[in-house]
């Protein structure tokens, strides 16, 4: 990394080294990950951001290998931002959306520096105007469950995962891609994180706490291990016949 505002982090200590540094400086972290192409877009982003705001810190953080820092950011999707001043959190950016990282980080120049105790409870969310004025009526557990069921039977083989086979956002659901595309089966696909509801709807149908999720006429069959096993004893071979 060529300027002096962007660093690679490389363990846990030098992430902390950084920020402690200065506690009132603005610091943006890319959550990011090397099979993941929305990440080496952001990448670029990231670059050019570091040029034009100088005074930011942007740290880059590869979410596999830097598990303890990935995880004490809850971080569930990369590429994913994180907006600091000092210790304490600003905003968050989900995904590969370069406008909203901008608008997220020109805020924050925008805003004055103040002391960052006054601003812990200034939540970094949306105003959540559509909320107020949406006036859908709510799924109800009926309705979401024949949703899920609908996709769970929209194809033979439905994967749920994080992105999408092109673009996937987590690797666990990059490796189960790259598993039933090596083995050339035909699959559908549901992006968890763009819903929410069927995101933790899903956990409690198919009594299965994480992603990806993989679906076999209809049939809950497992995650990745379960499936990377089934793969290699034949039992996928078979489910699939
Ligand atoms: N060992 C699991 C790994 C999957 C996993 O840990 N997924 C996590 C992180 S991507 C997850 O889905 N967490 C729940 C969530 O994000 O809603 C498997 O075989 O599939």
């Amino acid at each position: 990394m060529s300027s002096s505002n962007l660093h690679d982090v490389s363990n846990p200590s030098h992430f902390q080294k950084l920020l402690s540094e200065d506690l009132n400086r603005v610091s943006v972290l890319n959550f990011w990950a090397q099979w993941a192409e929305p990440c080496q877009q952001m990448n670029a982003v990231i670059v050019e951001l570091a040029k034009k705001y100088p005074s930011i810190l942007f740290i880059q953080i590869d979410a596999e290998t830097q598990e303890d820092i990935s995880e004490s950011f809850d971080i569930e999707a990369v590429p994913t931002f994180i907006i600091l001043r000092g210790h304490t959190l600003l905003g968050r950016v989900s995904g590969a959306d370069a406008p909203a990282l901008t608008n997220a980080i020109a805020k924050q120049v925008s805003t004055p520096s103040v002391n960052p105790q006054s601003q812990t409870n200034q939540a970094p969310s949306k105003l959540s105007l559509a909320t107020v004025l949406n006036d859908e009526p709510e799924e109800t557990q009926e309705q979401l469950d024949d949703r899920m069921r609908k996709i769970m039977n929209q194809s033979k083989v439905v994967l749920f995962m994080k992105g999408n086979p092109d673009a996937p956002r987590c690797g666990f659901s990059n490796k189960t891609v790259a598993l039933l595309r090596d083995r050339n089966i035909d699959f559908s696909h549901f992006d968890i994180l763009s819903d929410e509801k069927v995101r933790q709807g899903l956990k409690v149908l198919n009594n299965w706490p994480t992603f990806p999720q993989l679906i076999i006429n209809g049939e809950f069959v497992g995650g990745l291990d379960i499936v990377k096993e089934m793969a290699e004893n034949g039992e996928l071979d078979e489910a699939l016949a």
